[in-house]
């Protein structure tokens, strides 16, 4: 059956080259999660996003993405410098209990020395929840798609939601082209990759006022 659902890419062609994507997944339900995560990666790559510039984490579950996206995204902003790990999002010196050795035996500390690759232009959060005996999952569904919503306000950088909230497992299989019986679905992860280099690419033209 045709559906009219999905995003129209076709007048949508954006470039990733220049960008920096990190992908942070949980690992329950684990087979449905790594075809998701390639799915996404598949499509980074495809147009044309480095692969020393794609990043991936993983946490336990759905309910730990959103702390770790706010974690990934303020550590891509951190700048060692003399005694100290400055934050570049939030201008907050995070002080003598920094990793930064230098700081804790007194020997001065380089100047200023970048994170290798730098500040991330969208983060892709990747979680299977499916409905179980309880409400464990109406719990975690109504939270993690609301931090995450919080997160990506509060830090600017956009983070794009790919959690599949299902009530079974043959609609999550379905949704990361797992699906069995002739109907495999379609791999929702490859429409977050694409989903993530929009989003980056128009938040840096948005951010300089550029809107034609
Ligand atoms: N039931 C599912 C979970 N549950 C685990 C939680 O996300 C969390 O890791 C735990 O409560 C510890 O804080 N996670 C999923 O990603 N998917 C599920 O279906
Ligand atoms: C981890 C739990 O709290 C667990 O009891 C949830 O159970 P269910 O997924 O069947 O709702």
């Amino acid at each position: 059956m045709s559906t009219i659902k999905g995003i129209s890419q076709t007048e949508f062609a954006f470039d990733g080259s220049g960008l920096r994507v990190a992908i942070v997944h949980a690992r329950w339900n684990r087979v449905i999660i790594d075809a998701l995560v390639a799915g996404a990666v598949a499509k980074l790559r495809e147009r044309g996003v480095k692969e020393s510039n794609i990043v991936i984490q993983s946490v336990p579950g759905s309910f730990e993405l959103p702390f770790a996206c706010q974690k990934v995204i303020a550590g891509s902003h951190i700048q060692m410098s003399g005694g100290g790990v400055t934050d570049l999002l939030g201008g907050l010196n995070l002080g003598s209990n920094s990793p930064n050795p230098a700081s804790r035996t007194g020997t001065p500390a380089p100047m200023a020395v970048a994170v290798p690759g730098g500040p991330f232009d969208a983060v892709i959060a990747i979680g299977v929840l499916i409905k179980g005996a309880t409400m464990h999952f109406e719990y975690i569904c109504e939270s993690v798609s609301r931090a995450l919503m919080r997160v990506q306000l509060d830090t600017g950088v956009p983070i794009i939601f790919g959690v599949l909230t299902a009530l079974n497992d043959d609609q999550a299989l379905e949704r990361a082209g797992l699906g069995k019986d002739g109907n495999k679905g379609h791999n929702h992860g490859e429409d977050w990759g694409l989903a993530a280099v929009e989003m980056a690419n128009q938040t840096r033209r948005w951010s300089e006022g550029k809107f034609a």
